[in-house]
């Protein structure tokens, strides 16, 4: 069977493949037509982050079982594409992670004292002493945004050198931050206090241009490192910005588009210095990922569990039809839920009641995790999901009881910061119709795809025809409503399902009304927006 490798990963990483009887055929920079044909009778593709696995390469490779990423970014990888292929794609995500961070903070010292600028002079002959006046890190305060693995090794080093830390990262436990000293605060806050910035997200929708202009003139006079991903820090008001002295500098290891072009604004900028994606590159980083991603790939073709599958769920087949249908009901759930709680989420709950809490039901929970933490990059599966609520120092619980009420059966998602909570329950009609039968205490009956708004409101005369009639001026269709009320006259939960994506103006102009204490806009599935 033939393993193609397309980005460089070291020999150990070749060698096991080898030694275990694949053919293994390296071809780096190949693109396009090239390497769909190279492709085509591949079993197993590694990959790092120089080769975009996109829904033409996969659909190109009949053969293929598994996208090894020899590294931790996914998002030059197609995830959903290869969940259409029934393809495995699987990361290695602990091997660089020292790497990275070490990365991070040699840029956060270079940067701060000029270390590149000082020595290009000195190569020119220049003893430009006088003229380099640094920032030492000691006592000053470093903002973390995204305290996940590579974020949390940052803070443990920069930390021993006396930093104060601030973190912004919605998805992780103010206990977990607690043992690293960090505090957890909201973005705007992170950036009025922090003297360096420091990024450690995956590049997703909510993360791309996270910071920009207005976050750049927050953060004022302070440091900006990326050395997570391109696109999260907007490259041209970075420049800008460092260019008018509104931040002190920058230092970048990876850009939007890469190679760096040479006519990036970045390169023209005294105190922005660059690397180019150097944070995985050191030869135990590319040691461990090169091993971890062969070994994965063999489990793949044996048929054995993949360690860090990211698109994997694990099913007993027998009992996979009756189950089935609450898979895509519990991510909705999760997902409502997630979207509705404006806590930190600490923990998960996922309640079973009636016939179907006689079933194996790991990959509904697991399926309402992946709604939980459908935000981040990373796929949850029966495989990770545990692990990942773990890293994150969140809970989850799974509990099951026969009794149910008026339903047959129903799946409950509970997500809590351990005070407040926000409950979304789901039901099957007539064995395979699903519908959200609950939000927060109210009794609803909605379609759990496509797009939802949710208002809170009082029950009072002319609302729901008020929240009807923006809707219709703004030419979305409403599909389907249900009014959720305590009592008559008081609070009111009312949940329209519909045709199209509600957009920040409809939601200001409700929110305008006295009546609406709250609207959400929520997509509920990937073809909702
Ligand atoms: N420069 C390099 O060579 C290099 C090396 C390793 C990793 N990386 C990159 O570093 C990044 C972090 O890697 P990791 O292993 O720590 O990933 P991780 O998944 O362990 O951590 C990412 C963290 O970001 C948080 N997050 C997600 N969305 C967020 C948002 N909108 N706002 C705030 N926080 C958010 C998550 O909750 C998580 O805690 C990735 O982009 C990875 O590709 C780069
Ligand atoms: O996400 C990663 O693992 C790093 O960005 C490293 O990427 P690379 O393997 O392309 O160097």
């Amino acid at each position: 069977m033939k393993i193609l490798v397309t980005d460089p990963i070291a020999d150990a990483g070749l060698e096991r493949l080898r030694e275990a009887g694949y053919e293994v055929v390296t071809a780096y920079d190949v693109e396009g037509a090239e390497l769909r044909e190279e492709v085509r009778d591949a079993a197993g593709l590694i990959v790092r982050s120089g080769t975009e696995v996109t829904e033409d390469v996969l659909a190109a490779a009949g053969e293929l079982v598994i996208v090894g990423r020899a590294g931790i970014g996914v998002d030059n990888i197609d995830i959903d594409a290869a969940t259409d292929h029934g393809v495995i794609v699987a990361n290695a995500p602990e091997g660089n992670v020292r790497a990275a961070a070490e990365h991070t903070v040699a840029m956060a010292f270079a940067v701060a004292r000029s270390i590149p600028q000082a020595h290009a002079r000195l190569r020119t002959g220049e003893w430009a002493k006088g003229e380099y006046l640094g920032t030492e890190v000691n006592d000053k305060t470093l903002g973390i945004v995204g305290l996940g693995r590579v974020g949390q090794e940052v803070a443990r080093r920069l930390s021993a050198l006396g930093m104060d830390l601030v973190a912004y990262d919605p998805y992780i436990s103010a206990e977990r931050a607690d043992q690293l000293g960090a505090e957890l605060a909201d973005l705007e806050e992170v950036l009025d206090r922090a003297d360096f910035l420091t990024v450690h997200t995956p590049l997703t929708p909510e993360t791309a241009n996270l910071i920009g202009e207005e976050e750049l003139r927050r953060l004022g006079g302070g440091y900006v490192i990326n050395c997570a991903r391109g696109g999260i820090v907007d490259e041209d008001a970075l420049a800008a910005a460092v260019e008018e002295g509104v931040i002190a500098g920058a230092a970048l290891d990876v850009f939007a588009a890469e190679p760096l072009s040479e006519d990036s604004p970045l390169l023209d900028v005294d105190d922005v210095i660059l690397t180019p994606h150097l944070g995985a590159s050191t030869e135990a980083a590319q040691e461990n990922v090169a091993t971890s991603i062969a070994d994965q790939v063999i489990a793949a073709l044996n048929d054995e569990p993949v360690l860090n599958a990211l698109n994997a769920p694990s099913v007993d087949k027998r009992a996979f039809p009756r189950v089935r249908p609450y898979i895509e009901l519990a991510e909705t759930a999760g997902r409502i839920a997630v979207q509705l709680f404006e806590g930190r989420v600490n923990a998960v709950e996922v309640e079973y009641a009636g016939t179907i809490a006689e079933e194996e039901v790991e990959i509904v929970t697991a399926s309402a995790l992946k709604g939980v933490f459908r935000p981040l990059e990373l796929r949850v599966n029966t495989v990770n999901a545990p692990r990942v609520a773990e890293e994150r120092g969140i809970d989850v619980t799974e509990s099951k009881t026969s009794q149910s009420d008026v339903f047959q059966s129903r799946v409950s998602v509970i997500v809590t910061d351990g005070e407040d909570d926000i409950r979304v329950c789901g039901t099957l009609f007539a064995g395979d119709d699903p519908r959200i039968v609950q939000i927060d205490g109210y009794r609803v009956d909605a379609i759990p795809h496509g797009h939802m708004l949710v208002a809170r409101n009082y029950d009072k005369p002319g609302v729901i025809g008020l929240i009807g009639t923006v809707l219709g001026e703004n030419d979305i269709n409403i599909a389907g409503m249900f009014n959720g009320r305590e009592t008559i006259g008081g609070e009111a939960l009312t949940v329209y399902s519909l045709d199209s994506e509600v957009p920040d103006e409809v939601i200001d102009r409700l929110e305008e009304d006295e009546r609406i204490m709250r609207a959400q806009y929520l997509a509920l599935n990937n073809h909702a927006k």
